[in-house]
């Protein structure tokens, strides 16, 4: 197969049931290299179960799922990515019991021979970048829901200095700004777009969200999931001037249109 570096995951016909709802029907996607991408949707269409797919989270029914032009094989424990996928979870999901400073450094604190020392320095330059420095001691119940978030963020973006080649360079985001005000959610915004575009942070996203700000302000191209299919796709500017009527009935939030309200 033809190996194209531009393109660091591809999902070809990629298809998922749970029980007897088909979620996702043959689904064609690719994601390349400084890509900005919103996956948005009505609710219960499938815009999460695509982004733990693409995290190796959960094995399609059907399909393949490339990332930088290899065929990733196996079950959910023995995948083995040729790059490193960060994933940043709707709920943060930081571990109470553990300060700040343990929790984005779970993975190299359990799995890496590095020393605490060295460690701790990478984890407190994250949490710099993510604006939060100095509350490497803190435990996440002392913090704000946005400050959660952005201690997750540090979390994906954490290099692995044993690895490098592991670093991450794709970031999967859930919601990131689900249940946030909208000055947090602002700040989050603009933090993506950091992210992005300095050094040390992660060029290539995906994100879930149903915020319009968060539509608006962090993604360059839109992908309108609906009842399995991809239905629409553009730059964030066309979804303010496509005639695609399932486009502008989400955007307009009205209740007539071809989008079926369930109750
Ligand atoms: N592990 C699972 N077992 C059974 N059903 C599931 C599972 N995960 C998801 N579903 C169902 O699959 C559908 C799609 O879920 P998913 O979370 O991907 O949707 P979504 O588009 O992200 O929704 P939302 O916008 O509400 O977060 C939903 O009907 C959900 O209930």
């Amino acid at each position: 197969m033809p190996h194209d570096f531009e393109t660091l995951i591809e999902l070809r016909g990629i298809s998922k049931s749970f029980g007897n709802n088909l979620i996702l029907d043959g689904i064609d996607l690719n994601i390349h290299q400084g890509q900005a991408m919103a996956i948005i949707g009505p609710s219960g269409t499938g815009k999460s179960t695509i982004l733990r797919i693409l995290a190796g989270l959960l094995i399609p029914d059907a399909g393949e799922v490339y990332i930088n032009g290899l065929k990733r094989k196996g079950w959910v424990d023995d995948i083995r990515d040729p790059i490193g996928i960060g994933m940043v979870f709707q709920n943060a999901a930081l571990f109470d019991s553990l300060t700040v400073r343990e929790n984005v450094g779970f993975s190299l604190y359990q799995h890496s021979k590095l020393p605490a020392r060295t460690i701790q320095k990478l984890v407190d330059e994250k949490l710099e970048m993510v604006g939060l420095p100095g509350i490497g001691d803190r435990f996440p119940a002392e913090l704000s829901g946005g400050m959660r978030k952005r201690v997750s963020f540090a979390r994906a973006i954490l290099p692995n200095p044993e690895n490098p080649a592991h670093n991450p360079e794709i970031i999967l985001y859930d919601e990131p700004t689900a249940g946030l005000d909208p000055i947090a959610s602002t700040v989050i915004e603009d933090l993506i777009r950091d992210l992005q575009n300095n050094g040390g942070g992660c060029k290539t996203y995906v994100m879930v969200t149903h915020q319009d700000s968060t539509i608006r302000r962090t993604a360059d191209e839109v992908i309108f999931l609906y009842q399995g299919k991809i239905k629409w796709s553009g730059d964030v500017e066309q979804t303010y001037s496509t005639d695609n009527a399932i486009v502008r009935q989400f955007f307009s939030g009205s209740v007539d249109g071809p989008i079926k309200i369930l109750n």
